[in-house]
């Protein structure tokens, strides 16, 4: 079974234009929960331009589901999910003026400073990955780290699917088997939309979760989050 994580960031954009608390990030939580949801990610970045860590903070107590704390491991990071404690964090190499997240790890090259902070979420009893490309090399660097998973991005695929290129998918299916042979879970996410959701799905073996925030948002807006949701988790049976 693949999970769908929602990833309510936009939601919390939406807010922040106008101060105030509409719409509410507590509430669309819950009801992403309600709607089949099976999981809410966050990704606070330091400028707290969308989520701010008061907001994971507020939300521990919310998600009934697996919670979703995405971030580049910089030490404010790491104590918010240390105090947090969600079921997920996933690392993500992100530069501080990243429009959005733009590359995966480089686990060879940051091995040592990844195996500390794994071990460190690991010994406090949380679920870690790693957000890593396609690339055979980086999820075996992965794997050395002692993480449980890692997190395939996809955006490479998104793009070359939208040009009607599906060979793009290649790399991502020899990434999964490669996560699969050396015993890490594999989850996936970034530019994943109700269009290309159902071919990855269909391509990538040992898929444990997706998380899909500003595609989804935006297609709520024409079809309703309920209905959306419900799209979502059809592309994924
Ligand atoms: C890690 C990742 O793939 C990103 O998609 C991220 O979670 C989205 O962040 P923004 O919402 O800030 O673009
Ligand atoms: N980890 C990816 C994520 O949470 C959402 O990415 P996107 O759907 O907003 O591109």
């Amino acid at each position: 079974m693949t999970k769908l994580s929602v990833n309510i960031n936009k939601i919390a954009t939406l807010r922040n234009s106008r101060g105030g608390n509409v719409p509410n990030l507590l509430q669309v939580a819950e009801d992403v929960e309600r709607f089949g949801g099976q999981g809410i990610t966050i990704h606070p970045r330091p400028d707290e331009r969308h989520i701010r860590y008061q907001d994971a903070r507020d939300l521990k107590s919310i998600v009934n589901t697996e919670f979703n704390i995405e971030g580049n491991p910089i030490p404010s990071f790491i104590d918010l999910v240390l105090e947090v404690k969600p079921t997920q964090v996933t690392l993500v190499p992100d530069a501080i003026d990243a429009i959005t997240s733009n590359a995966g790890w480089d686990t060879l090259n940051h091995r040592d400073f990844l195996t500390d902070v794994v071990s460190t979420f690991k010994e406090n009893g949380i679920r870690t990955s790693i957000f890593v490309d396609p690339v055979e090399k980086m999820i075996e660097g992965a794997a050395v780290t002692g993480v449980d998973r890692v997190e395939l991005y996809t955006e490479a695929f998104a793009e070359q699917y939208a040009l009607g290129n599906n060979d793009g998918i290649t790399p991502y299916i020899k990434a999964a088997e490669k996560a699969h042979e050396v015993g890490l879970g594999l989850n996936a996410g970034h530019d994943l939309n109700l269009e290309n959701l159902r071919f990855f799905k269909q391509q990538i073996p040992h898929l444990l979760e997706v998380s899909i925030g500003h595609a989804l948002i935006c297609e709520s807006l024409y079809l309703g989050l309920e209905n959306v949701v419900n799209m979502y988790l059809d592309r994924l049976r």
